[in-house]
C-alpha cells in the first residue's frame, strides 16, 4: 500500500472478543498536529480504538498505519507513543525528574540533552520547581502533568490520552482542559484523546469521532457535531433535547411539514434529515427533536410570523444563574427552554409564545 499523508490512518478494523464484537469495521484518519477526540458511551469502543494505535490490542481484521508505516505487526514500545491514563501511571517510587528521565535514559538521551528535555517538558506543564517529589507529594492535578510531561519529553510520534481527567474535581477539570488544549498546540504534536464527556470534546477538540457499539457514528468539527448531528444518536449524546413526534404532511426543496400526533404542525428546514439515508417522504412518520436553548420564548404579545410560534404554558421555572430553564407544556408536550432571562410577572401558569427557526429542528424517519 502507498504511503499515507494523515499521521494515523485506520482501515475496516474489525475486533471480537469472545462473543462481543467490540470494534465492527472501524475506519478513522487522524491529520498531522489535530487533536481528536474518541467521544461515546461506556463500552462503544473508544479505550480498544486507541489500545489498537497504541498496540496493546491486536486486531481481527484491517490495517493500522502510524506515519505511514503500517504498524499491525510492530509491537507496542516499538510504536514511539507517548501515553497518559485515567490512573496515573507515575512510578512511585522516582522524584518528578526521575519519572520523566526514566524513558530519556531507555533511549540513550546524552546528559545535556535530558535535562533540557527535562526543564522544557516541566516548563510545559507548569510544574517546574517541583522536580525532587516523589508523586505521593503531588495533587492529582500535579500528577496529571506529570503523566503528561512524561509522555511528551520522549517527543513522541503521537500522543494517547485515555480519559485523563476523569479523576479530577470539576474546577481542576477544567483547568486542565485548557491547559492541555494550549500545550498540545505549542507542541504541535498530533493527539488522540479518549472521554465520554461532551462538554470536555466540544471545548477541547479540532474533530471528534462520535462512537456507538463499535462503529463510528460521525466524524467532525464540534460544531458540525453539535449544530449538524448526522444520527438521532449523536444528537441524543451530544447534548440536551426536546423530541415532537408526527407525520410528514407535505415536503418541497426548502422545508417539510410536520402534522404533530397530538395537535398543531411544525416545519422543518428539509436538510435537516437526520438518518442513513436522510430522506423523508409524504406521509412518513418521524420524530423532530430541538435543544432547549433553540426554543424562544416571548410574550404573547411579541408574535414572530418567520417563526415556528405556538403558545405555551409555564409549568416550572429554574434559575441556573447564567441562564433560566423553563418547563413549558407545548403542542401536548412538557418543553423545556433555556432563556438567559424572564419577563417581569412569569411564574407558573403563564401563557407565553414559543417559537423556533425551522434551521434548528432536527428530524429522523421513526
Ligand atoms: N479484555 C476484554 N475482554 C472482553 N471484553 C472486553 C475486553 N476489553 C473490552 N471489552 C469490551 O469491549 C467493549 C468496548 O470496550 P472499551 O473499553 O473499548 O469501551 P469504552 O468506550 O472505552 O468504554 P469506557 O468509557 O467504559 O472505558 C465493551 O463492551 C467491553 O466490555
Amino acid at each position: 500500500m502507498q504511503a499515507l499523508a494523515n499521521d494515523v490512518e485506520i482501515r475496516g478494523v474489525y475486533k471480537r472478543i469472545g462473543r462481543n464484537v467490540i470494534l465492527d469495521g472501524i475506519d478513522l484518519e487522524v491529520k498531522q498536529g489535530e487533536l481528536l477526540t474518541l467521544l461515546g458511551p461506556s463500552g462503544c469502543g473508544k479505550t480498544s480504538t486507541l489500545n489498537v494505535i497504541a498496540g496493546f490490542l491486536d486486531i481481527d481484521q484491517g490495517d493500522v498505519f502510524i506515519k505511514g508505516r503500517r504498524v499491525n505487526d510492530i509491537p507496542a514500545y516499538k510504536r514511539d507513543l507517548g501515553m497518559v491514563f485515567q490512573t496515573y501511571s507515575l512510578f512511585p517510587h522516582m522524584t518528578v525528574y526521575e519519572n520523566l528521565d526514566f524513558g530519556l535514559s531507555l533511549r540513550k538521551v546524552p546528559k545535556d540533552e535530558k535535562k533540557r528535555r527535562i526543564q522544557k517538558a516541566l516548563e510545559l506543564v507548569k510544574m517546574t520547581g517541583l522536580e525532587d517529589r516523589y508523586p505521593r507529594e503531588l495533587s492529582g492535578g500535579q500528577r496529571q502533568r506529570v503523566a503528561i510531561a512524561r509522555a511528551l519529553v520522549v517527543q513522541p510520534k503521537l500522543l494517547l490520552l485515555d480519559e485523563p481527567l476523569s479523576n479530577l474535581d470539576a474546577k481542576l477539570r477544567h483547568e486542565l482542559r485548557a491547559e492541555i488544549k494550549r500545550l498540545q498546540k505549542e507542541v504541535g504534536v498530533t493527539t488522540i484523546f479518549v472521554t465520554h464527556d461532551q462538554e470536555e470534546a466540544l471545548s477541547m477538540s479540532d474533530r471528534i469521532v462520535v462512537m456507538n457499539k463499535g462503529k463510528i457514528e460521525q466524524v467532525g468539527t464540534p460544531t458540525e457535531i453539535y449544530i449538524h448531528p448526522r444520527t438521532e444518536f449523536v444528537f441524543q449524546f451530544i447534548g440536551k433535547s426536546n423530541q415532537l413526534q408526527g407525520r410528514v404532511k407535505s415536503i418541497d426543496s426548502r422545508m417539510i411539514s410536520v402534522e404533530l400526533e397530538d395537535s398543531g404542525q411544525v416545519l422543518v428546514e428539509a436538510e435537516n434529515v437526520m438518518g442513513s439515508d436522510r430522506t423523508c417522504t409524504k406521509g412518513d412518520a418521524v420524530k423532530l427533536y430541538i435543544r432547549p436553548e433553540k426554543l424562544m420564548i416571548q410574550p404573547v404579545e411579541n408574535t414572530n410570523p418567520n417563526y415556528n410560534s405556538h403558545t405555551a404554558t409555564i409549568v416550572q421555572m429554574n434559575y441556573l444563574g447564567s441562564a433560566w430553564e423553563i418547563e413549558v407544556s407545548l403542542l401536548g408536550k412538557r418543553m423545556q427552554v433555556l432563556h438567559p432571562s424572564i419577563e417581569a410577572g412569569w411564574t407558573i401558569g403563564t401563557e407565553v409564545m414559543v417559537g423556533w427557526n425551522p434551521s434548528d429542528m432536527m428530524i429522523v424517519k421513526k
